[in-house]
């Protein structure tokens, strides 16, 4: 029984319903908008009348505002939703609240603890009590379920994103599989191309699968860490899918520890930081000079995988595990904190091609402090020149994302120096490389945006 509620109805259907109840008879219908979310196509109404509930299709989902109890017919779960940004049209009147934060001492039914699927489980951090911990699950989420072993008020914020999709990246082409994954010995497993994939073409998408935060493992005996990464697995749609993936680190006494250490990226969530494992993304393995880079979305739990320049058929995808800028020897090194010695096309190319390379990168390195050894002798002149041999020899060793951010550099330097023109030029010349990368998605307001912050 739904309760009649004020003029404002939002009701959300789900994306291929093609029933809609907008000609509803007895409705008088005063203002109707329609935006997208991941899952559903929203569709707000001012209305004379409420619908009554029978009015409803089947497949729909009704939202209350102010409530904000959304009645799922078809999962039979009643979700709270918080968007995170209500549509514009609805802020000034509706009261969005996120949902409080939730532990195990929550109602015995799904509906106290949902959009979660699973009572939370709880436990104290050893040292504090006053910092707890829970699991919570939706197995329902992306395609293999989430679990997070985070504290509750960060997954109160996080509730809202559940519910959204990445909303950036050149489109998907889903009508013929980009890549496949496959044996490619001695990395164990990896991804090769199975159509051509064009450059900044977003090619994989991938949901969030397990999210630990970081000060988890620090404040729980071992033991007990390990249990309740276990429960985490356990409870998605397929634990099978995560106890699988590839796992090499030296140091873990546990599968899941293993899994998370060989695989998860870092991740901040509520501004704490955390770790994330994405199943797809986890089979792609790590190059110095890669083909590929992962976009990270602010608002939601999914992940693109994003081409850096074309790649062809058969062709291994890769993306760095590191940043990539540094020598040969730096880059052995830190690899070997993941658990493996790096046999990428680079790190095996024959003695010549890695001295040219490490000699580029080194050299990027010192003219790096050269920039910033001149800008605090506020010596313009050198700054600038040394940038631009920066910007040569990040060209010639082909790292893109640092071509955009020397671009910028320059730009800020002659902001500094007063020739806005030369500095706007530079400016939009660093986003139009990383728009050209798909690192960005167009908006007008980029420019403007980033020239402001060059006065701040
Ligand atoms: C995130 S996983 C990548 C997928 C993994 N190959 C698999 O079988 O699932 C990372 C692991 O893959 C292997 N790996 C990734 N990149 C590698 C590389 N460049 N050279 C050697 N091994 C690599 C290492 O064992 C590493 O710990």
């Amino acid at each position: 029984m739904i309760p009649r509620l004020a003029s404002r109805w939002l009701i959300w259907l789900h994306r291929g319903s093609t029933q809609s109840f907008l000609g509803s008879s007895d409705m008088e219908v005063r203002q109707e908008a329609k935006v997208q979310s991941c899952r559903h196509d929203v569709v707000i109404m001012e209305a004379h009348a409420p619908p009554t509930f029978s009015e409803v299709v089947p497949a729909a989902v009704v939202f209350l505002l102010g409530e904000f109890l959304v009645m799922a017919e078809d999962t039979g779960i009643a979700t709270k939703h918080c968007l995170t940004d209500p549509p514009h049209a609805l802020r000034h009147d509706a009261h969005f609240r996120c949902p409080p934060p939730i532990d195990e001492s929550i109602g015995p039914q799904p509906v106290d603890w949902s959009p979660w699927t699973h009572r939370p489980d709880c436990v104290e951090a050893e040292k504090d009590p006053s910092i707890k911990y829970c699991v919570y699950s939706n197995s329902q989420h992306g395609d293999q379920g989430i679990s997070l072993i985070t504290k509750p008020k960060i997954a109160a914020d996080t509730v809202g994103m559940l519910n959204e999709e990445f909303p950036g990246g050149h489109g998907l082409n889903t009508t013929i599989p980009s890549y496949a994954v496959v044996d490619v010995p001695p990395k164990g497993k990896g991804v090769l191309a199975t159509r051509k994939i064009s450059r900044a073409e977003a090619f994989m998408t991938d949901w969030a699968t397990v999210v630990l935060d970081l000060s988890f493992p620090k404040s729980m005996q071992q033991h007990v860490g390990h249990k309740y990464l276990h429960i985490a697995a356990e409870q998605l749609a397929d634990p099978d899918r995560v106890l699988g993936l590839g796992r090499s680190s030296a140091k873990a006494v546990d599968i899941m520890e293993d899994i998370l250490g060989t695989n998860a990226f870092s991740f901040t969530l509520g501004g704490d930081p955390h770790m994330a494992l994405y199943p797809e993304v986890s089979r792609i393995n790590h190059a110095c000079k890669p083909n590929a880079f992962v976009r990270f979305s602010p608002t939601s739990l999914d992940v693109k995988v994003v081409a850096f320049r074309d790649i062809e058929i058969g062709e291994e995808i890769t993306i760095s595990y590191i940043p990539m800028n540094h020598p040969r020897e730096k880059r052995q090194r830190d690899l070997r904190r993941w658990g493996f010695e790096c046999k990428c096309s680079l790190c095996t190319a024959s003695k010549t091609e890695i001295a040219a390379s490490d000699y580029r990168r080194e050299k990027i390195a010192s003219l790096q402090k050269d920039v910033m050894d001149a800008i605090g002798k506020l010596d313009g002149t050198t700054a600038v020149r040394a940038s631009y041999e920066i910007l040569s020899l990040v060209k010639a060793e082909d790292i893109p994302p640092m071509v955009a951010s020397q671009y910028e550099v320059l730009a800020r330097l002659y902001w500094k120096a007063g020739d806005t023109e030369t500095a706007t030029k530079y400016a939009q010349q660093s986003l139009d490389t990383l728009m050209d990368l798909g690192y960005i998605d167009y908006r007008a307001d980029d420019l403007s945006l980033l020239l402001k912050d060059f006065t701040t």
